[in-house]
């Protein structure tokens, strides 16, 4: 299947963030959103799950526009790992997780053993089964990020689309979130995430999509496209890259 973007123009009521936006994400790949802060990828990522409406195009989950969806049945598709969540309600870490089970029970049903084995999984799959019964609003910002991760996976979509997923990890989690997106790519998911690091985009993605103020200044794979000269140009900014002597693998830094 392929969720996918036509002609878009993205933006809030009285304000369009882009335009001309083509995107396409297939099952089993995993795309890389990446450009300045302000560019509008948050906003391309909540009009591709129907978050935000388009101000101009469409979106379409194979034949079929998102706009025509029930929320149920988008929630069964696509599962969303916002940049930051507003923690109101003190919900344990585990019932946070089962929420993401809902689209799975009937409406006002109560969790079933079987979601609560899955939800019981998640939690153990991000190492973070000992905080189960913790309040939400008493979690670090990584432990969040963590948290929200598995209940998206425990929706069980076949797309799961994340705003900066590593951006308040430790280096072990990033690494654990980076291994998570391959591996969701590799079991048939298709994955597109933002991220301000290249490094993360080199090593998660196959496919890279690169915007600034709201256009698409290039779209290939992460190879051909996280170049030196493409990644200064993206952020009008000195970047300097590290050759790994042995592999030949690339390292980038803000110079
Ligand atoms: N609710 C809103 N109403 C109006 N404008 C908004 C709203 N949210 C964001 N914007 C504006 O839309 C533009 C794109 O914002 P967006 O959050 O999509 O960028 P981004 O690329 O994700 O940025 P960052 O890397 O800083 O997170 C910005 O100019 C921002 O100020």
């Amino acid at each position: 299947m392929i969720l996918s973007g036509h002609a878009l123009s993205i933006g809030y009521r009285d304000r369009v963030v882009g335009s001309h936006l083509d995107v396409q994400l297939a099952t089993g790949e995993v795309l890389a959103l990446l450009g300045p802060n302000g560019g509008g990828k948050t906003t391309l990522l909540k009009t591709l799950i129907g978050l935000l409406p388009p101000k101009a195009g469409d979106v379409r989950l194979g034949e079929r526009k998102l706009a025509g969806l029930t929320s149920r049945e988008r929630a069964k598709l696509i599962a969303y790992v916002p940049q930051s969540h507003a923690a109101t309600f003190a919900f344990t870490v585990e019932t946070v997780v089962l929420m993401g089970r809902t689209a799975h029970g009937g409406l006002f049903s109560r969790p079933t053993s079987a979601d609560r084995a899955i939800a019981a999984r998640m939690l153990d799959r991000f190492g973070i089964a000992h905080l189960a019964e913790r309040p939400y609003t008493m979690l670090s910002g990584g432990e969040r990020q963590l948290t929200l991760l598995a209940r998206a996976l425990a929706q069980e979509p076949q797309f799961v689309v994340l705003d900066e997923p590593t951006s308040s990890l430790d280096f072990g989690n990033q690494g654990r979130v980076i291994r998570e997106l391959r591996s969701l790519s590799a079991s048939g998911h298709g994955v597109l995430f933002t991220t301000h690091d290249p490094n993360h985009a080199m090593a998660a993605a196959s496919r890279a999509y690169l915007l600034r103020n709201g256009t698409r200044v290039d779209e290939g794979p992460v190879a051909d496209v996280l170049t030196l000269e493409r990644l200064s140009a993206l952020y009008g900014a000195s970047v300097r890259q590290m050759t790994d002597a042995a592999t030949g693998a690339a390292a980038f830094l803000p110079d």
